[in-house]
């Protein structure tokens, strides 16, 4: 993991001015996935750009967002479905987390998709196929990158992580985030400056296996290091923001890490994020591959199923840790 560096601080913001590594998928396919397992040693977040999901597919999918969140509130609502599903404005998950924004979640399934449009869009087949079509594409990014990251940590099956998101039955969700724009705030008028963002989304990490994100070209995403300084992200529409996920860090043995991040909102502008969370079926048993363990690096996680994580997950505050009640040593009952 990256430590902060004196050297790049902005003494202003306390926030370090480093760039995340951006790595282009059209490169030679070996060095491509050692760059991946780097970036997943060194920061658990990286872009990629020459990603092969089309911009027509992109755009669509962001058109069908803005449309959707530019409506008045009340048509929203009636997009708020069996939570956490739908519509949400400001609450985040069940346990009381609030922030500044309001977001769509949908299951990825092409079904449920078609069926949760008919309350979302006016043009229900338009949205489906626009949600479906920005679906496919990024989980073939997804398994592609997973593909590339077995191949760089040398296990001998190459989709033991792919696998998981392409059964008919994968977990994985897709979550559209508008972070409306919002005036700073000014805590002491004489002495600090005006210069806090307010919270869209808290701090968090995700707990599936891996979330590729895009925003529009307005910031507010940023990432933790591990002495606890903050990086902000700059944004980049033409590449793919992606992070190791809870699971990726199970599956790995701890060796990559589910970093924690989170979203401010902008003063003046609208930031839209799209977030695709890849997640293995409810029962499937998230193992370590048998090269990932060895007498000097015994199996840090105990054995347990989406399902199980899953609950233990929402059973928590969004900025709760959760992997360690999976921890070998931690007795607490979790099933
Ligand atoms: C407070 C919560 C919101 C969340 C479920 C949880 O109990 C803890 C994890 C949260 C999170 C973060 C990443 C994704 O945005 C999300 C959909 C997920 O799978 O886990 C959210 C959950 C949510 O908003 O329901
Ligand atoms: O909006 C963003 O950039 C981050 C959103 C996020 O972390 C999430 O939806 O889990
Ligand atoms: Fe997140």
């Amino acid at each position: 993991m990256v430590v902060a560096s004196p050297t790049h601080q902005i003494h202003s913001e306390k926030l370090l001015a480093i760039e995340l590594p951006t790595i282009d998928l059209s490169g030679e396919r070996s060095a491509v996935s050692s760059l991946i397992v780097k970036a997943c040693d060194e920061y658990g977040f990286f872009k990629v750009k020459n990603h092969g999901v089309p911009h027509d597919i992109i755009a669509k999918m962001e058109k069908e967002g803005f449309n959707f969140f530019a409506k008045p509130f009340e048509e929203k609502q009636k997009a708020e479905l069996a939570k956490p599903f739908g519509y949400g404005c400001k609450n985040i998950g069940f346990k009381g987390d609030t922030g500044e924004v309001e977001y769509l979640l949908l299951n990825t399934n092409t079904l449920s998709v078609a069926e949760r449009s008919k309350t979302i869009s006016t043009d229900p087949a338009n949205f489906s196929s626009a949600v479906s079509a920005y679906i496919e594409a990024v989980r073939e990014l997804a398994c592609e990158l997973l593909d590339l990251l077995a191949e760089g940590l040398w296990v001998p099956d190459r989709s033991v992580f792919s696998r998981l998101i392409r059964d008919v039955d994968s977990d994985s969700i897709i979550r559209l985030n508008h972070y409306p724009p919002m005036p700073m705030l000014c805590q002491d008028k004489d002495s600090s400056p005006c210069n806090q963002n307010k919270v869209g989304f808290g701090e968090h990490s995700d707990p599936q296996i891996l979330t590729i994100l895009r925003s529009n070209d307005v910031g507010g995403l940023q990432i933790s290091l591990n002495d606890g300084a903050w990086v902000p992200v700059t944004p980049d529409p033409a590449t793919f923001c992606v992070n190791v996920g809870d699971l990726l860090q199970a599956m790995t043995n701890g060796r990559f890490v589910s970093v924690r991040h989170k979203a401010l909102t902008n003063s003046y502008r609208s930031r839209m994020s799209m977030a695709y969370f890849a997640a293995p079926p409810p029962d499937a048993r998230i193992t370590v591959p048998p090269e990932m363990i060895s007498p000097t690096k015994p199996a840090l996680y105990k054995p347990f199923t989406w399902a199980e994580f899953k609950k233990a997950a929402f059973a928590l505050r969004l900025g709760d840790s959760r992997l360690g009640l999976f921890r070998m040593e931690c007795d607490e009952q979790v099933a």
